[in-house]
């Protein structure tokens, strides 16, 4: 058959005429809706086998040795290694696990298998040895499978399954027991479900599991093919209905086809399953499996406890783009570059705000508005909570000084420096560093390379030719690199200063605003006070910082003048 290129010119082609909605299920007393997840499931990763066989260079055994490390570290005790049937290296990775592995007494290596006999022997010898190896078999049941793929009827794909159950059991019981078993009856989703019911419940008649040795009874949405509320419908339909459900351990191994596997999962969960297989941020065929990560990641935020170690999720990282030899998006849930990044002004308006409330409250409940997790929770820092670009807002500009460099900016400054800084962002059209934010912030308001004036030292003594309480303050300045004396009068240092300044310059000044801060803490500390400087033109910020307050302060004042003189021209 040749088929008909359809060219983009034309648009999609008519959507009813080429795909088929999904059948709703019949199922009206659902009762998932109303449940909530209270309890992590038994986790099972396919990193080494579903990731593995996705990849376009499958693992050698030092990238899949990497990874079970890693696996086994964060805590999985069911763990599929590979497919030892399909490949020497897969069963030569088996080996190695049994032989020199060190895999805990309480971690079942699992592998995969088709219902073929050469398959299943093979799949015994590379087992041997092992401490409760889980066998998965599995055949496909979709309509579409059983018929373009098998060409046989239901009887005859149960057929498939039946006698591998046999095979296995069989074999499993002439070996002297300790097996586990898991069936999947793959493209679950695309089998009707009272064929899939069929097929699974002729597999528990064989098997025979107890309370001591379960059944896995995996139910993949090998393709997603529905939107996530059918998966669960199918799931809980399928917990109500197979035979000896409480020696039966159901599974779900779902896919991402439609980029809503993690939805499908949690619903899933909710509507009886018991087990999730899935691999490390969704690697896997086509779109990927689902996103074990994000799965337990999701949890822990919700109060649960995942059991699974996501605390360094930057090794998580590490070994995932070791091994899979792929990368991981900026955005990607938990561990993308960029999630725990706000650039845009009222997003970090808000989180400067929560942080600081989090501080104060001194409560352990993580409260910050646009951050679901608290960063350090899976090893990320604070560092990159906040980035300056066009977007930004004065909050944001604060909150790196602040963290950075532990100045404190007064609300109206962070109001005034924000200009300065959207200027350049606005200029440069990229991101602004912290160390350049701080850099345009000296030279600003402190050091001012360029500027006339320069405190040197001052004096105050009593008026006692004035009002009591006023002092006389004598003060050294440079102007131009010349040195000058000038003199005020006023209540204090500050106040006697300006004045002395305004009747120099000739303009009339006067302090509008005025707080300070330590910058460090131990004996070195300096300060660094904020003065705001109203002049005929209006308020101008200066800032000074020295180890003496009063220096500071003073130094802040000539910092404001600078800046008036500036905008006088
Ligand atoms: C949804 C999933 O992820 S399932 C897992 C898929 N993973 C893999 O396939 C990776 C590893 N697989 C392989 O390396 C190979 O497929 C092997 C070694 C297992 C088998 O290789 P081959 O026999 O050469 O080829 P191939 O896979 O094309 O075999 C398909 C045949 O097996 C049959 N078959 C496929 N799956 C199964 C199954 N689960 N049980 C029984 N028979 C099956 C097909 O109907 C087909 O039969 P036909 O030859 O009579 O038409
Ligand atoms: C073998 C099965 C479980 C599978 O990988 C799938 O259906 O995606």
């Amino acid at each position: 058959m040749i088929l008909k290129t359809h060219s983009p010119k034309q648009g999609m082609p008519e959507a009813p005429v080429k795909y088929q909605a999904y059948p709703a299920i019949n199922i009206p007393d659902r009762t998932w809706p109303g449940k909530t997840i209270t309890q992590a499931p038994i986790w099972c990763s396919v990193d080494l086998r579903d990731g593995n066989q996705s990849l376009i260079n499958p693992m050698g055994h030092d990238r899949k040795a990497r990874m079970f490390q890693l696996l086994l570290d964060m805590g999985f005790k069911e763990i599929e290694i590979g497919f030892p049937s399909a490949s020497q290296t897969d069963f030569d990775f088996a080996r190695w696990c049994v032989e020199e592995g060190n895999v805990p007494q309480d971690v079942s290596l699992q592998v995969l298998v088709q219902c073929r006999p050469e398959l299943i022997t093979r799949t015994f010898e590379a087992l041997e040895g092992a401490h409760k190896p889980i066998i998965h078999f599995y055949n496909s049941t979709s309509e579409l499978q059983r018929r373009v793929v098998f060409g046989k009827d239901v009887a005859g794909i149960k057929q498939i399954a039946t006698d591998a159950a046999k095979m296995i059991t069989d074999m499993a019981a002439k070996a002297g027991g300790g097996y586990r078993f898991e069936y999947s009856p793959e493209s679950f989703t695309g089998t009707e479900l009272e064929v899939a019911l069929e097929i699974c419940n002729a597999v528990v008649e064989i098997v025979r599991p107890t309370a001591d040795n379960k059944l896995i009874l995996n139910l993949p949405s090998t393709v997603e093919m529905a939107t996530p509320n059918i998966y669960a419908d199918q799931i809980e339909w399928m917990c109500r209905n197979i035979d000896n459900r409480e020696n039966v351990i159901i599974s779900l191994h779902p896919h991402n086809d439609r980029g809503t596997g993690i939805a499908a999962t949690e619903l899933a969960l909710m509507a009886g399953a018991d087990r999730v297989e899935g691999t490390l941020f969704g690697n896997g065929e086509r779109t990927g499996n689902v996103d074990v990560v994000t799965l337990a990641l999701n949890m822990y935020t919700q109060g649960v406890d995942p059991k699974l170690d996501c605390s360094d999720i930057e090794r998580i990282k590490a070994v995932y783009e070791y091994s899979n030899e792929m990368a991981i998006p900026e955005r990607h849930p938990y561990v993308g570059e960029l999630v725990y990044t706000a650039f845009s002004g009222s997003h970090q308006d808000a989180i400067n705000k929560g942080m600081k409330a989090i501080r104060q409250a001194n409560k352990p409940i993580w409260e910050v508005p646009y951050l679901p997790i608290d960063p350090q929770d899976v090893g990320r820092s604070y560092e990159a909570i906040i980035r300056i670009n066009s977007q930004s807002g004065k909050g944001g500009i604060a909150y790196i000084l602040q963290e950075d460099y532990g100045i404190n900016l007064p609300r109206s400054l962070q109001v005034e420096f924000r200009e300065e800084i959207q200027r350049i962002t606005d200029e440069e059209g990229v991101e602004l560093p912290s160390k350049r934010i701080h850099e345009s912030f000296m030279q600003r308001y402190v050091t001012q390379p360029g500027t006339r004036l320069r405190f040197v030292d001052h004096h105050t003594y009593p008026d006692d030719a004035g009002q009591k309480g006023t002092r006389i303050v004598a003060a050294e300045i440079t102007d131009g690199g010349e040195t000058k004396r000038i003199e005020g009068k006023g209540t204090g240092p500050i106040d006697g200063f300006i004045n002395a300044l305004s009747i120099y310059l000739g303009i009339p000044m006067s302090v509008a605003d005025y707080s300070e801060h330590s910058l460090q803490h131990g004996s070195n500390a300096a300060a660094i006070a904020y003065v705001e400087v109203e002049h005929p033109g209006g308020k101008l910020f200066g800032v000074g910082i020295n180890t003496n307050i009063v220096t500071a302060s003073l130094e802040a004042i000539v910092s404001a003048a600078n800046r008036v003189l500036a905008v006088r021209g």
